[in-house]
């Protein structure tokens, strides 16, 4: 059950199927398990145009919808889940900021690196700024016609594969004076750009997430990417851009929970026990309805979200399709593996590194509790400030417990 989709739409999600099954299906578990970048899987991407394909024709892309771009990184992400996130930061997030805010020249830049093959990464969280990212500390200095980053970031997705960088930083001016938080572009390999440790993650091993050093990092004043509404409102507006990738990694999501609950149909159906199939007891059979159906729900949230862009999705319904997405794909690709049984609980099936790669939605990306408080303060209609001095001055009860 899905959408309506147009003959194209359809013809599109059959060929991104197609390639998904032929070239990253075989190959999905070598990539978990060697934690190795799929380089031949962006190159097939790259082949069937699927890297940049929301960049606009001008600029050498195919000017595809988020709508359609998530019928492709469904399909990907349903046989592997770092060629769906790779699918999910070449069309969406910075790359869709860039073509919306960026000068010619940085437009041209970016579709170039991206159309050759480039998972641009994103750099906004820092260890002391991942939910609360506009206290974040990288700062950008103008010096002349140079601006100078300093600072780290961390948990980045692509460190030391991705080429282009957009950087998150509070930016000040020659005085010193704080001026708001802008995007700077930078490619690997510029002095000052230092790719830091890479984490041990849980899951989606194929891609690198890393820290990522700026020390006196030095970017030409043209490679700020400024928001509409100025560098005051900087966040505001990239952050705004980000929803597209909200919407990414929660079709991520969606398309490793239906690759884990198609296996386990499959399975069910096979499998006996007391003399008949599983398939045939009730008990799993309301299980299988309920995972059914929030798949179900949450590839309508998501497409809704995606259909909503104008250029952006809508921040409401992008978070609503994030939370739904996430905690859906948490559910179902655990209740798949339960179907399997013990088999389930064995590496030499997927249904382990299913539950290991989903397990990540929840928090990349606005983690629920967070983006929870943005769909709140939206269908409240009222800011929802997190800072205690956002509340007024904090209680005398909060005040003690602080102490
Ligand atoms: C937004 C937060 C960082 C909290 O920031 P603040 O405490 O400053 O609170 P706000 O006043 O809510 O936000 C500031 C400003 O931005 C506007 N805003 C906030 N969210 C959005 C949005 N989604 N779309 C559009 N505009 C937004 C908000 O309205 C304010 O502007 P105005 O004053 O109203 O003009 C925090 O809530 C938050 O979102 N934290 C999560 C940070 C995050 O998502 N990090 C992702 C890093 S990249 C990543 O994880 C990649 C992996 S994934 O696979 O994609
Ligand atoms: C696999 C992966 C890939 C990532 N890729 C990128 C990337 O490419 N670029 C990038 O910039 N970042 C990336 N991130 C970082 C990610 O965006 C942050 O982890 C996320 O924003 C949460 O920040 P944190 O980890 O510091 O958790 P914290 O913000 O410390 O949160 C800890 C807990 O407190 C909760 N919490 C915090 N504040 C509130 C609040 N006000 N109300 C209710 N609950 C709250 C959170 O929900 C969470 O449960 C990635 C993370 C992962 C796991």
């Amino acid at each position: 059950m899905e959408m309506k989709l147009s003959s194209e739409q359809a013809k599109l999600r059959a060929a991104a199927r197609e390639l998904a099954e032929s070239e990253f299906a075989p190959k999905a578990a070598e990539v978990d398990r060697t934690e190795s970048y799929p380089f031949n899987n962006v190159a097939a991407l790259k082949e069937a145009g699927f890297m940049g394909y929301t960049i606009p024709k001008e600029y050498g892309g195919r000017g595809g919808s988020f709508f359609e771009a998530a019928l492709i990184i469904e399909e990907m992400a349903r046989v592997c889940g770092a060629t769906g996130r790779i699918a999910v930061e070449a069309n969406m997030g910075a790359i869709s900021a860039v073509m919306q805010y960026g000068t010619e020249k940085q437009k041209r830049m970016s579709a170039e690196l991206v159309l050759a093959g480039d998972k641009p990464a994103i750099c906004i969280t820092e260890p002391e700024a991942g939910s609360a990212a506009t206290e974040m500390a990288t700062r950008a200095d103008r010096r002349g016609g140079i601006y100078v980053i300093n600072g780290k970031k961390h948990w980045i997705t692509g460190g030391g594969v991705s080429k282009l960088h957009l950087i998150f930083a509070r930016v000040f001016d020659q005085s010193g004076v704080e001026q708001g938080i802008g995007g700077f572009l930078a490619v690997a390999g510029t002095p000052g750009l230092i790719v830091g440790k890479r984490e041990p993650a849980m899951g989606l091993r194929g891609i690198p997430e890393t820290e990522i050093i700026f020390n006196d990092l030095e970017i030409a004043e043209d490679m700020l990417v400024l928001p509409p509404r100025g560098l005051r409102r900087g966040f505001a507006d990239l952050i705004n851009a980000y929803n597209s990738q909200r919407v990414g990694a929660g079709t991520v999501a969606l398309g490793i929970a239906q690759g884990a609950f198609e296996r386990a149909l499959a399975f069910v159906k096979e499998r006996e026990q007391f003399g008949r199939p599983i398939a045939e007891f009730q008990g799993l059979q309301w299980m299988v309805a309920d995972m059914a159906i929030a798949l179900n729900a949450a590839r309508l949230s998501l497409h809704q979200a995606a259909l909503s862009a104008d250029p952006f999705p809508d921040p409401l319904l992008a978070a609503q399709a994030k939370i739904i997405a996430s905690e859906t794909a948490n559910a179902v690709t655990n209740q798949a593996l339960q179907l399997f049984g013990a088999r389930g609980y064995s590496r030499d099936y997927p249904m382990e590194r299913a539950v290991r790669d989903a397990r990540m939605f929840t928090i990349a990306g606005g983690t629920a509790q967070v983006l929870r408080t943005l769909v709140a303060s939206r269908v409240l209609g009222i800011k929802a400030p997190q800072t205690r001095d956002g509340y007024g001055k904090p209680t005398a009860a909060i005040r003690a417990a602080a102490e």
